[in-house]
């Protein structure tokens, strides 16, 4: 049977672009791609790189503070313009724009600017009606944004909508305590909006190790955020020109803007998959061996779609994967266990690799090795912020478990971290690693006692056995 392409890409997203481009420019095989918005997708238009350049913009008032402390007297943030940060932000993502599709269209990509979705096996429909049949078909489609399901809530935004804003909201509520809400309350309390975050458990950024749990969660009250914790909206309501919200504890606030930042779900309604038999899980995620293979042996898909780590590194390993063992005869999985990453809140971000203090203690036996100090940076300049480095090691092999990282520029920290400790590093490996000395970060090599160590209850029968 012959088809139009080898393989039909949906999405030009992180993984969607990976593939493709892999597929045709480094396997020679004839690729079609189609994406219903702006090419580069979520993290390229409305997530990483737009809200990393927030990051940056939100921490002048914290950079003034500092230096007032070095003696920079009178040094002040100014008056920030949303509008001329708007301008130079809608530029950037132009030319990244721009770029993606280039580097596609060099790779021998064709691209269709269009909503593609799936006739059946080898069949896509574009929305203006043609279709196109490939012997492939690579779904990587993303995620959405979840609304919580609560009474007026058409009335709040999604973080998609914080990139287009006209004007910064002058007080403003962020529901949520995962990622995209501590980051975003972060960056509105940083560019001078009045910001409230509630979140329904008792320490943000749940799946995270616990102690840097609590001091992100004292963190985004001493930057300025009012911080509820327990309490989650149960209505919204138009009030004139504002947004009045009720609280599960009864209590009610008005806001300018709200945003739901209650977590992300697959992107596959609509998609035709109805016509596949393509399996999905109950989250709507759609399944997938770890060949990105699904329950349909022609139709593949990798990235948020799928639901298994949604990271952008991931979705891009994932494609590429896909790309080298369908197309370049080179079979190759993703290994989904060990991922850095990191949470960029200010002054101190938040980093993670493996386990987290309570996984491994749930696992066996662990030796903790955890500092909590004021940085030199910092302290000199009057503040109490505290940095917190930690490595989670097995006792029987020496193997460092987890590395978890509270501070200045952690994200960094941990990436040169995850290599070690992704080629399987024991804590007697970073002892032999000399410090670079004064950094925060020469604590993970110098941390000689642990700080406590966990050891696996034995059962009182087992014990007199
Ligand atoms: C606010 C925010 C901040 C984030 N920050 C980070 C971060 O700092 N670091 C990090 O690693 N990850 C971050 N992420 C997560 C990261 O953006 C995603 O994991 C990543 O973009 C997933 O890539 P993907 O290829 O699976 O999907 P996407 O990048 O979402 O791409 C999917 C594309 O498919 C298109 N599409 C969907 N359906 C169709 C269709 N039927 N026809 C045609 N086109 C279609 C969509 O328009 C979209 O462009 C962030 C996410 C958000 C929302
Ligand atoms: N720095 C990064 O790498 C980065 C940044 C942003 C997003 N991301 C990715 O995007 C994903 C989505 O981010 P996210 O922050 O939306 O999701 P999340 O899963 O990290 O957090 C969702 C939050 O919403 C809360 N929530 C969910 N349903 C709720 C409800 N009905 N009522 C009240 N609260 C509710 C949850 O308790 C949680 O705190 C992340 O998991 C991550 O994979 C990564």
């Amino acid at each position: 049977m012959s088809f139009d392409y080898d393989l039909f890409v949906i999405g030009g997203g992180s993984g969607g672009v990976r593939a493709a481009r892999i597929a045709a420019g480094e396997h020679g095989a004839r690729v079609a791609l189609a994406e219903e918005s702006r090419m580069g997708g979520t993290c390229v238009i409305r997530g990483c790189v737009p809200k990393k350049l927030m990051i940056f913009a939100s921490q002048a008032g914290l950079m003034a503070e500092e230096m007032r402390g070095y003696g920079w007297e009178g040094a002040q943030a100014g008056r920030f313009d949303w509008e001329v940060f708007k301008q130079k932000l809608d530029a950037e993502l132009t030319r990244l724009e721009l770029i993606y599709t280039a580097n596609l269209t060099k790779s021998g990509v064709e691209i269709f600017h269009q909503r593609a979705t799936i006739v059946d096996h080898h069949t896509v429909a574009l929305a203006d009606g043609t279709r196109k049949t490939a012997k492939h078909i690579l779904i990587a489609a993303g995620g959405r944004p979840a609304l919580p399901g609560i009474p007026g809530e058409e009335l709040g935004l999604i973080s998609d909508d914080l990139f287009l804003l006209e004007s910064l909201p002058r007080r403003v509520l962020l529901v949520g305590g995962g990622y995209i809400a501590c980051e975003f309350a972060t960056i509105l309390a940083g560019l001078g909006c009045e910001t409230v975050q509630v979140y329904r458990g008792d320490a943000v950024l749940r799946g995270f190790d616990r102690q840097a749990r609590d001091l992100a969660t004292l963190q985004l009250s001493e930057v300025g955020i009012d911080l509820r914790l327990n309490v989650t909206p149960i209505a919204l309501e138009r009030a004139a020109d504002r947004i009045a919200v009720t609280f599960s504890d009864n209590s009610r606030d008005d806001f300018d803007a709200v945003i739901f930042a209650t977590g992300r779900t697959p992107h596959t309604k609509g998609l035709g998959l109805e016509n596949t038999g393509v399996h999905l899980d109950p989250n709507g995620a759609i399944g997938v061996d770890e060949w990105s293979q699904t329950s349909v042996p022609s139709i593949f898909a990798v990235g948020d779609v799928t639901d298994r780590v949604n990271l952008t590194p991931v979705a891009i390993r994932e494609g590429h994967a896909f790309a080298d063992t369908i197309f370049g005869g080179r079979a190759r999985k993703v290994d989904h266990t060990t991922i850095a990453s990191a949470v960029y809140l200010r002054p101190h971000e938040v980093a993670q690799i493996g386990l987290t203090e309570e996984q491994a203690q749930a696992r066996g036996d662990v030796d903790v090795y955890a500092t909590v100090f004021r940085p030199m940076r910092s302290m000199f300049a009057g503040s109490n912020a505290k940095v917190m480095m930690k490595l989670l090691v097995d006792p029987e092999s020496d193997r460092v478990l987890g590395c978890h990282i509270f501070g200045p520029d952690a994200g960094e920290m941990i990436q040169l971290a995850a290599i070690p400790i992704t080629m399987g590093a024991t804590k007697a490996d970073f002892d032999a690693t000399m410090a670079v000395h004064p950094t925060a970060a020469e604590e993970l090599v110098t941390m000689r006692q642990p700080a406590r160590r966990h050891r696996r209850a034995i059962p009182a029968q087992a014990a007199t056995a």
